[in-house]
């Protein structure tokens, strides 16, 4: 029986074939496509750093594991073992929970729940709980946390219909737009295989890596923004572009200043 740490002892083999450009990384452009998780944290915290200085924690502890995403989702392509395709899945529902429960806006707190401990302590149990759930069937998980964009979208929505800053809708629909994009390659990838393999094209997973990652660039800001507007009266946040406005490519951060409520 193969050891969980073996190569190719995974539940799932993405489209790319294996070992077809080196002998020690199973899926060459499914790893090296993993970069943009290791530019994001530093860039996150970088850009937007005046509402680091303010809410440390929260930034902190999301790009320490999204990083971890990185590097366990290179892992994984490298080796297709069981415990890379866990270490994988693991990583990203940990950072989505993290992200949840600083993030999630006290509006829509269930009404059982309080205050952001109580919902600390909920988003914990409910992690933990699927922490456990995850080994039952692993190739169910990714399917699982695709879903949570769909409620991220949800609230996306909402909050765009009570706000009229232009940035915020261009921002939103720039993520929706990459998120689109990824997703479809992510499906693509495994549903579509036999297609990619007979025209000699089965990349489209390491596009899911770029396009996810580019759809996190958009994400953050907005999630910053209004994190912000609730929660940080005495600061009006401000999305601005990095190198500037009028770059073809450029990369959207929230500044703060000093003032009132906004929308
Ligand atoms: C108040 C809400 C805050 C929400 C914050 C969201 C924080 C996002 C955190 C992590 C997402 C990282 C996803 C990267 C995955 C990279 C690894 C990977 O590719 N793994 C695959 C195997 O190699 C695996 O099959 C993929 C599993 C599915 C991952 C689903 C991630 C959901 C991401 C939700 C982001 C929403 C995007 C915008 C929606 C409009
Ligand atoms: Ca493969
Ligand atoms: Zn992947």
């Amino acid at each position: 029986m193969p050891s969980i740490f073996s190569y190719l002892s995974a539940e799932v083999d993405w489209c790319e074939g294996n070992f077809e450009h080196s002998a020690i990384i199973a899926e060459y452009y499914n790893t090296i496509s993993n970069a943009g998780f290791f530019i994001l944290p530093p860039a996150l915290l970088y850009l937007n750093r005046q509402y680091c200085q303010q809410c440390p924690l929260p930034m902190y502890f999301t790009s320490a594991l999204l990083f971890c995403v990185g590097i366990f989702s290179t892992y994984f392509h490298m080796t297709l073992s069981y415990v890379g395709q866990l270490l994988d899945e693991l990583s990203i529902l940990w950072t989505l929970a993290v992200a949840y429960s600083f993030w999630y806006p006290q509006v829509y707190f269930p009404r059982c729940i309080k205050n952001r401990k109580h919902f600390l302590w909920l988003s914990g149990v409910i992690t933990v709980v699927s922490t456990f759930m995850s080994f039952i069937k692993p190739a169910l998980n990714a399917y699982m946390l695709n879903c949570i964009a769909f409620h991220f979208l949800y609230l996306t929505r909402k909050e765009l219909k009570k706000c009229n800053n232009k940035r915020v809708h261009q921002i939103a629909k720039a993520m929706v737009m990459w998120w689109g994009l990824a997703i479809t390659s992510w499906i693509g990838d495994k549903w579509l295989c036999g297609l990619w393999q007979m025209i000699n094209f089965p990349y489209f997973h390491s596009f899911w890596h770029v396009l996810i990652a580019t759809s996190l660039f958009y994400l953050f800001p907005l999630v910053i923004y209004f994190n912000v507007i609730y929660e940080m009266p005495s600061f009006k946040p401000k999305l601005e572009y990095w190198p500037s406005d009028s770059w073809p490519v450029r990369v959207p951060y929230v500044a703060l200043e000093q003032s009132h409520k906004q929308c």
